[in-house]
């Protein structure tokens, strides 16, 4: 089903999880995550003090401001309010959306967890503004929840006009089937912040996800939307090993290593597929309709020039 226009456009949404990385630091773990490619960060701790739940808000506040990127805070209100995040998620045991739309006003953004299509539509019909739909498989980071499995991601994919995000035991070895239910979207704890380099593992999710979306729209309707992914089209995405270092190119001077494949899939990391742009590849012009066929080389040279304004 098509998606409705959203104030959210993400694609890799990670979580954090502090018991995944002792000795690191919250701040550098999410940060890593932000270089990698992460989208949109959640706060969650389920066991510190709320002092300390509300020092972290205030760290990766100015942390996902540097990067912008929003910033959710899971279950507390009063701390994404008083950070000045943008938004909360909640789940089904929490306070409602009506009362949390309330606390929060029209303009921050509030997921819901929902483990049915029947609870993803009560909440895209109560206003949330994206939903999480899990978990897909078991998971440790939320021990006694059943599975929801990939039906529920194939369900939503179907039926779920707002943004939804699979959730729950994704990891690199998994992600292509979940996308392949349907997923545009996913979202990772213990994957990435307990991984020792979590921004590689970042730029891997996300080489998955722009190769799944890319592979789902002919280039005129790129950079509409981020599209549906129909299962027998994902399954196509190759497989990308955990370390995949990238490849080594030069864009707009600066040089630089990419998990893109293609010059479409570039244009994508550099959040440029909704603009006006003119792609030159080792001094030749690439047209629109071969960038999601034009390979990026190692050593490539690439200018991406957009053009500010009409005309
Ligand atoms: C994106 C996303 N989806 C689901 C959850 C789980 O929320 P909830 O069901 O309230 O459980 P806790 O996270 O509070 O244990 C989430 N946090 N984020
Ligand atoms: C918070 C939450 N809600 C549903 S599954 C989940 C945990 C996801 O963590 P992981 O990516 O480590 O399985
Ligand atoms: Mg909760």
């Amino acid at each position: 089903m098509a998606e409705s226009t959203s104030k959210l456009d993400f694609q890799l949404y990670v979580i954090t999880g502090a018991n995944y990385h002792p000795g690191r630091s919250i701040v550098d773990v999410v940060e890593q995550a932000l270089i990698g490619g992460a989208d949109i960060v959640q706060l969650r701790d389920k066991t510190a003090s709320k002092q300390d739940i509300r020092e972290n808000a205030h760290k990766l506040r100015q942390l996902t401001r540097r990067y912008g990127v929003p910033l959710i805070i899971n279950d507390h209100i009063d701390i994404a309010l008083e950070a000045d995040a943008d938004g909360v998620h909640l789940g089904q045991d929490d306070l409602s959306l009506a009362e949390a739309r309330q606390l929060l006003g029209p303009d921050r953004i509030i997921g819901i967890s929902t483990h049915s299509i029947e609870q993803g539509l009560a909440a895209q019909a109560g206003g949330a503004d994206y939903i999480g739909v899990g978990p897909v498989y078991p998971t440790g980071t939320k021990p006694g929840r059943a599975a929801v499995t990939t039906s529920y991601v194939q369900e939503a994919a179907a039926q779920i006009r707002i943004p939804f995000v699979a959730i729950g035991g994704i990891t690199l070895g998994n992600v292509d089937t979940v996308i392949a239910a349907g997923a545009n979207r996913v979202c990772a704890v213990s994957e990435i912040v307990g991984a020792d380099d979590p921004a590689a593992v970042c730029r891997a999710f996300k080489a998955r996800l722009n190769a799944a979306a890319n592979h789902s729209q002919s280039p005129s309707r790129q950079g509409q939307s981020q599209g549906t992914s129909s299962p027998n089209d994902s399954q196509s995405s190759a497989a990308q090993p955990h370390d995949f270092a990238g490849t080594g190119v030069t864009v707009n001077g600066v040089a630089q290593r990419t998990t893109a494949r293609t010059v479409w899939e570039l244009i994508c990391q550099h959040r440029l597929e909704d603009r006006r742009i003119v792609v030159e590849l080792d001094g030749a012009i690439v047209v629109r309709e071969e960038w999601s066929r034009t390979p990026i080389r190692e050593g490539a040279a690439v200018e991406l020039v957009h053009f500010v304004g009409g005309g």
